[in-house]
């Protein structure tokens, strides 16, 4: 190993069977897993103090090898060479692989491990194949922590470059009943496809949590620290979940300078990165309604719109009245109306994985999908199980809501949902989330939808046409005119 106090050093020979640059959060945690796995890792970091102090911190942890430039790292890599790449998402991402690219050889294996659009994937795939080399989108989610101690990996890319890193992308990441939360989820950028996903229903998770504190919070006029108690309650249940678990923890927490609940002192405004925004993005061009992850994106902007929301304050300042509500019940009536949402959420996020696997041949596995998001990842839950198993039962499942299982839990708590939705209307709550999973649960449900009326007018203003439902073949209304109907030819 490099003398960790002089700082990186170039390598003789290639000593290392993996290489990764970009050590920041989630990059020198990943390097420290791999290292703490018997694996020898050459490591580089674009400041080099990063490196040095990884070196320095835990280089007694494995076989880590200091490197001090991109060269010095292709270097201290056996061929073919894997190299992992965990930088900042988007244009650094290309710097790196850019710069990567003449200084490798024929069949090596570049793997983006940070998060990506899908598209950016495809695109730095086919670049890459024009010089031999091989790209692969790997989704990995955990965070810090979870980067350390054993993520969730969703591997994109082609088998012949899963071969190679499956063994130790395998041993690296969580494990749950001895089976690894990693997978080969599909070629191309399905990896990271089902990555984006994953956080689109991140948001969609963290939105119904926020809104069911909001909710206990405001109706019941209970303090940060037992709302708390209520959601340490809830990880006991059908809700278990590491997102439950963190929300206790970080309600919970008071400011050490003023020893006010934490969460009061913390600005209002919502960040993203981009991952649920893409998530949204692609889910209207392929159709799919992720209707609780569209909600959740657009409650993060509108939580950022300061100068309006002051505006509107000074407006509508008159709050609704308080409604009654007996304690308990509420209390019960939020923890089914989050739970049915959440169904909704994922089913939801299921569906976009299946249309995303449709449109691009991806044939991606969503019972395995499932399998290695119920350890390591940001949104592992109790419930994965369950959704493991309905895709197991019937793996072309129209929709997860109407397997045995989910359909009960929401009919379960239908009423309760239908009661939480229309007290936060009565007290002016904002519930984008537990509002839109509930009118996307009756948009399912109902027997007809008035989408007629949307294609009457289409065809009053425009003559787009419409369908009958008693009789085969596409027609028009002369509407301006005489009102004859007439069939259009195919
Ligand atoms: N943080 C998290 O919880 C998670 C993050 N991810 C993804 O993992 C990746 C890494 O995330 P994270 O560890 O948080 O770090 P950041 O996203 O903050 O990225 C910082 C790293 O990128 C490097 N970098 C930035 N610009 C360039 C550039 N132009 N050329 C070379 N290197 C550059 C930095 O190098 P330098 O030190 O020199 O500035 C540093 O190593 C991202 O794609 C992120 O989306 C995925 C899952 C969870
Ligand atoms: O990938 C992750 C977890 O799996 C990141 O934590 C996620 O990107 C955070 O996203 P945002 O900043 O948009 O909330």
């Amino acid at each position: 190993m490099a003398d960790p106090t002089s700082g990186p050093t170039p390598t003789a020979t290639p000593t290392a069977t993996i290489g990764l640059t970009g050590l920041a959060v989630m990059g020198r945690n990943l390097a420290r897993n791999i290292a703490r796995h018997g694996h020898t890792i050459a490591v580089h970091n674009r400041t080099a103090a990063r490196t040095t102090s990884l070196l320095e911190e835990h280089g007694d942890e494995g076989s880590l090898v200091a490197t001090g430039s991109l060269e010095e790292l292709v270097a201290a890599v056996e061929q073919p060479r894997v190299l992992i790449v965990m930088v900042k998402a988007g244009e650094p991402t290309d710097a790196v692989v850019d710069a990567l690219v003449p200084l490798l050889d024929e069949g090596d294996i570049v793997v983006d491990a940070g998060n990506a659009h899908p598209d950016d994937t495809t695109r730095r795939q086919q670049q890459l194949e024009e010089h031999g080399l091989h790209f692969v989108g790997m989704g990995v989610s955990g965070g810090e922590e979870g980067a350390l101690h054993g993520p969730s990996i969703m591997v994109g890319g082609s088998d012949h470059a899963y071969d190679r890193l499956g063994p130790v992308v395998e041993s690296i990441a969580a494990q749950v009943d001895g089976e690894p939360c990693a997978t080969h989820v599909g070629p191309g950028a399905a990896g990271h496809f089902v990555k984006m996903v994953h956080n689109g229903i991140e948001y969609a998770d963290m939105q119904l949590i926020a809104e069911s504190y909001d909710l206990l919070r405001s109706v019941l006029g209970i303090s940060p620290a037992e709302v708390a108690d209520i959601f340490e309650e809830w990880n006991g249940g059908d809700l278990e979940s590491f997102l439950i678990e963190l929300t206790a923890d970080v309600l919970r927490h008071t400011d050490r300078t003023s020893g006010t609940p934490f969460v009061d002192v913390v600005a209002d405004a919502a960040e993203q990165k981009g991952t649920g925004r893409w998530t949204v993005q692609s889910a209207l061009d392929l159709g799919v309604p992720v209707t609780g992850i569209a909600e959740a994106t657009f409650a993060r902007s509108l939580s950022g719109h300061r100068e309006q929301r002051d505006a509107a304050r000074k407006v509508f300042d008159t709050d609704p009245d308080p409604v009654e509500v007996d304690r308990d019940r509420f209390v019960d009536d939020v923890r089914a109306a989050l739970y049915a949402s959440k169904v909704v959420a994922y089913a939801q996020g299921f569906d976009q994985i299946a249309a995303g696997a449709e449109a691009n041949g991806w044939d991606i596995d969503l019972g395995a999908v499932a399998t290695i998001w119920r350890g390591g990842c940001i949104i592992r839950a109790q419930f994965l199980d369950r959704i493991r198993e309905a895709y197991a039962d019937e793996p072309d499942l129209t929709t997860l809501l109407t397997t045995p299982y989910f359909a009960q839990a929401v009919l379960d708590g239908v009423h309760s949902w239908r009661r939480v939705v229309a007290t936060a209307a009565q007290s002016g709550v904002p519930v984008p989330a537990f509002g839109s999973s509930l009118s996307y649960f009756d948009g399912l449900r109902r027997e007809r939808l008035p989408a007629a009326v949307i294609q009457l007018l289409r065809d009053s203003f425009g003559a787009h046409s419409y369908q009958r439902t008693d009789r085969p073949g596409t027609f028009h209304t002369a509407w301006a005119g005489d009102l004859a109907e007439v069939e259009i030819e195919a």
